[in-house]
């Protein structure tokens, strides 16, 4: 409960979000939904866009692993991430002050102003918890203002994730994500037939009735669609808190989700590697100490393969994964390496590294 405690309490701000006043300021969209929904992808879309705005990112990462995550997601955006804040705790509600608003202060101190943010939250968060952050702190409250807030689901796997009982106490942060959104975006929908499309939108429309909705391959979309919503402007504080009901004292995160990070040196054998992950994702047959299958909600991997000089991602989503390989080649002169990060449920470092070490070959 410890973490909870130092949530500080929520203060409105002054009513300068009032009368749609938010000339001089910095809009900020959240960009929210499920793990490997595509939130990244949209990022990477955006900030490939032809646009006149300067944007700044910010990516709040799940759990321990942030370092090795970062770095995946880096080698995959190229140059493009050139705002990068990490913020450490795997919940940015029950850390802001330390680091969401710090986070965002410093970025703006250093790099001047922005025309716009976007805040990615983690696959975890909720988004209610996440935009109570912008009323908090009064001070920057004067210089940033909440736009909106964009979630981007999983066409293929957000019926599982909205289905998803959660302990007692705790929120389904799938269908939290959906109900507070102010632009819905159905991605993948290259993953369903029309059947399963029709069903998903039914779905989020008995969540979130008025919502608008897009449906995406690869995240693609009208950067006026999504930004520069003004959702928020005719909400006082006070309104605002009122529509996310934001209760701080509820337990919001669900600790059974974890992250396992490692990183091996060498070089792996992709066959072996195929059955690894085949075992763990498809035949469920990989188990903890105490005897439950390891359930991977999420899997990134920085692969070093036999027979390829330049370095490959691995992604996974549930049972989906697939290797890309990336333009970086790997230096002659320094040591090949393999990180891993896995999210998901009865998942053990000790077991999981030891089977990723039986498939490394040569170092
Ligand atoms: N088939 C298909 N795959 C997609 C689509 N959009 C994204 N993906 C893939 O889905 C995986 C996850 O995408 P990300 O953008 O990293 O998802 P995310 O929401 O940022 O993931 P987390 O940060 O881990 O929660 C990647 O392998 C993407 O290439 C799509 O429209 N169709
Ligand atoms: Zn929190």
């Amino acid at each position: 409960m410890d973490e909870e405690e130092d949530c500080p309490e929520l203060v409105p701000i002054a009513d300068n979000l009032q009368n749609g006043q938010t000339d001089n300021k910095i809009p900020v969209s959240i960009i929210t939904g499920y793990l490997g929904a595509g939130k990244t992808t949209l990022l990477n879309y955006i900030l490939t866009e032809q646009h006149n705005k300067r944007i700044a990112v910010i990516i709040n990462e799940f759990g321990e692993g942030s370092a090795v995550e970062k770095s995946l997601s880096i080698s995959q955006a190229g140059e493009l991430y050139e705002e990068w804040l990490e913020l450490r705790n795997g919940c940015l509600c029950c850390s802001v002050k330390d680091n969401g608003l710090k986070a965002i202060e410093n970025l703006m101190q250093k790099k001047g102003k922005f025309d716009y943010i976007l805040l990615e939250t983690t696959g975890l968060a909720d988004p209610g918890a996440v935009a109570s952050m912008f009323w908090v702190d009064a001070e920057l409250g004067s210089e940033i203002y909440l736009d909106g807030i964009v979630s981007v689901v999983d066409a293929k796997y957000v019926m599982k994730h909205l289905r998803e009982e959660k302990p007692e106490g705790l929120i389904n942060e799938a269908a939290r994500q959906v109900a507070l959104a102010d632009v819905l975006i159905i991605n993948k929908t290259d993953l369903v037939s029309e059947e399963e499309l029709h069903a998903v939108r039914q779905a989020l429309r008995s969540i979130n009735g008025h919502v608008k909705t897009l449906e995406t391959q690869r995240s693609r979309v009208e950067l006026k669609d999504i930004l520069d919503l003004h959702a928020f402007d005719s909400f006082s504080g006070r309104g605002l808190q009122d529509k996310l009901e934001i209760n701080s004292s509820l337990p919001h995160l669900d600790k059974s989700i974890l992250t396992v990070t490692f990183e091996v040196a060498g070089i792996v054998n992709e066959e072996n590697l195929n059955l690894f992950i085949q075992n763990l994702l498809w035949e469920k047959n990989v188990l903890d100490k105490s005897g439950h299958p390891m359930e991977v909600i999420r899997l990134k991997g920085l692969m070093s393969l036999k027979g390829n000089s330049h370095q490959v991602i691995l992604q996974g989503v549930h049972e989906l994964y697939d290797f890309e390989t990336t333009p970086v080649r790997w230096q002659e002169s320094s040591e090949r390496i393999n990180r891993m990060v896995f999210i998901g449920r009865h998942l053990d470092k000790d077991i999981l590294k030891q089977l990723f070490l039986s498939v490394v070959t040569d170092t």
